[in-house]
């Protein structure tokens, strides 16, 4: 590992803003010690092009934000750089240093780079400590997830069930384990997609709205939890739309529009940069995002709506 991170306690602020101090704010720049790097992936369908993505690089040991309007590709590129879905010929891209572009989802996982899933009919019907053991199968990514935990399966199924509860522990859901998923508040949800995908001791997590459906109470304890996964070494990518969640624990913004990455940089740069305001808005508005009334979650919705109704309107 170049010693631009491994001198670095990346739990402090100020090493992580040092560390990103030298790193250009713009679309597919270089980062001191990336822990995943993509090279031209791109995926259609029909006539639309949903990713098309030249060159990306994800810094290690920091949080950094995926955003951008409804419909800008960000699921599905999670989706392709996972496994899960397959991307156009030519692309490739690297998790720590290994070639993982003809990699199965599982095999990525086992890799170290997983992605929270969001509770399905099945999983719901399943009480919180059988997720986090998980077992029964339905849709394609139950069978998945219960295919990372495969190398786990080889140990004593009570060393399986004390990871478990030691993780349900920590995430304030010990009391809950033998309820039914499908019984938790969204908090509660959002917070048990995130301790399964510990299950595996990933590098780097990807987490896909992680805020979204949680009420104002849990929020500050979900931050918390990201950032003490920051804290204690891992890799976090994640997509959000509510930008206060992005502003308040983001090390690092990518934003996507149309397929592209449009712009890169710190929370605060990133939303004041032309390229981003009209990703958003148009380029007729000469708002500025860095404005924090634009932050209002109000102001936001009007935004995306009408970022929304723009593309139907292209579409
Ligand atoms: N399975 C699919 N079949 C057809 N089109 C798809 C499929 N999945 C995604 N798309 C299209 O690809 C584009 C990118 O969608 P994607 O869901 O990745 O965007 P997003 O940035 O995650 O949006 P959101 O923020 O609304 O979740 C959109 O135009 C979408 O309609």
């Amino acid at each position: 590992m170049p010693e631009s991170t491994t001198n670095l306690d990346l739990s402090q602020k100020s090493a992580r803003v040092e560390l990103m101090s030298g790193v250009a704010e713009e679309p597919g720049s270089a980062k001191p010690d990336p822990m995943l790097t993509v090279d031209n992936i791109t995926r259609h369908f029909g006539g639309i092009t949903a990713v098309d993505v030249t060159h990306l690089e994800v810094q290690r040991g920091i949080i950094t934000a995926l955003i951008g309007p409804n419909g800008a590709g960000k699921t599905t590129f999670f989706n392709l750089i996972t496994g899960f879905d397959k991307p156009s010929p030519g692309a490739s891209w690297t998790f720590d240093g290994q070639g993982i572009s003809k990699t199965s989802a599982s095999r990525v996982a086992r890799a170290g780079m997983v992605r929270t899933f969001q509770l399905t009919k099945a999983l719901n019907r399943m009480t919180v400590l059988d997720n986090m053991m998980l077992g029964a199968p339905g849709q394609r990514g139950e069978r998945l997830l219960s295919s990372w935990l495969q190398p786990l399966w080889s140990r004593q199924e009570k060393d399986i069930e004390d990871k478990a509860l030691s993780l349900l522990e920590r995430f304030k859901l010990l009391e809950k384990k033998d309820d039914f998923a499908g019984s938790l508040s969204g908090g509660q949800r959002k917070l048990l997609e995130m301790a399964r995908a510990l299950m595996t001791d990933p590098k780097m997590i990807m987490l896909d709205e992680p805020m979204a459906g949680v009420n104002p109470a849990l929020t500050q304890s979900l931050l918390g939890h990201v950032e003490s996964l920051r804290d204690e070494g891992m890799t976090v990518l994640f997509v959000e739309h509510d930008m206060h969640v992005v502003r308040h624990i983001s090390d690092w913004v990518v934003v996507m529009a149309e397929g592209k990455v449009v712009a890169e940089g710190t929370a605060k740069n990133v939303m004041a940069q032309q390229a981003v305001v009209d990703a958003y808005l148009g380029a007729h508005h000469d708002t500025d995002l860095g404005d924090d009334a634009l932050l209002e979650d109000e102001n936001f919705a009007a935004i995306e709506a009408e970022a929304q109704q723009e593309s139907e309107g292209r579409s």
